[in-house]
């Protein structure tokens, strides 16, 4: 089973999914866990991290947030064979940030005109061109943009000072990406959707899963 945990830039993706981890390994379940992108696997991390860091190189690519969904998409693809083999081998497959980050992201960079029909696109290149296997959960981590702006400030602080990307310094951004998870998850966009918060997400989650 494919657990995929989404949410703007500071929700708190990653501790959430550490604490799944630990709550569903001492009950006994076999977890494998997976993070996208990948800044450290070549080809294509090294030149997402570029992407987001605003590699003047990269610039072109960078406006584009359909050539940008493809770095992110592709980046996916050349992980099917660890991403399949993790799947095939656990009960469960925990991925912090899935193909509906890109939905999210993608759309709420582009024009309002263009917005609605972008979930759509990525689901057509990713699941269907691209084959990559539908989750069969996604976890909406809610969280105000205000106290996910902390996070993300807090987290760059935490790793030497490193500065904010260009996705996490734009407030605008994650406000109508926050907009845009919460129409995916209203609409069950490509599988059944779980919205949760930061106090009772794990709880909700074992819940869900033990329903199941
Ligand atoms: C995985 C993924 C991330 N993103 C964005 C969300 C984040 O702002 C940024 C980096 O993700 P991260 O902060 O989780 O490392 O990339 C996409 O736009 N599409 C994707 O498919």
């Amino acid at each position: 089973m494919i657990l995929a945990i989404e949410g703007v830039d500071g929700a708190g993706k990653n501790t959430l999914t550490g604490r799944l981890v630990a709550r569903l390994t001492a009950a006994g379940r076999s977890v494998a866990t997976l993070a996208y992108p990948r800044y450290a696997t070549e080809p294509l991390g090294p030149a997402v991290r570029g992407l987001l860091a605003g590699d003047p190189r990269l610039a072109p690519l960078a406006a584009s947030p359909r050539a940008s969904a493809m770095m992110f998409a592709l980046d996916r693809a050349n992980s099917r064979p660890e991403l399949d083999a993790l799947v095939r081998t656990h009960d469960l497959m925990i991925i912090d940030r899935y193909v509906a980050s890109n939905a999210a992201y993608g759309a709420a960079r582009l024009p309002a005109t263009e917005r609605e029909s972008f979930p759509a696109w990525i689901a057509e290149l990713e699941l269907g061109a691209l084959a990559l296997p539908v989750p069969d959960l996604q976890v909406l981590l809610r969280i105000p943009v205000g106290t996910a702006r902390a996070g993300t400030l807090a987290r760059a602080g935490a790793d030497r000072g490193r500065a904010l990307d260009t996705f996490e310094s734009d407030d605008g951004l994650q406000e109508r990406c926050a907009r845009m998870y919460e129409e995916l998850a209203a609409r069950s966009w490509v599988s059944p959707w779980l919205v949760v918060d930061r106090e009772t997400g794990v709880d909700t989650i074992c819940e869900h899963l033990a329903t199941r």
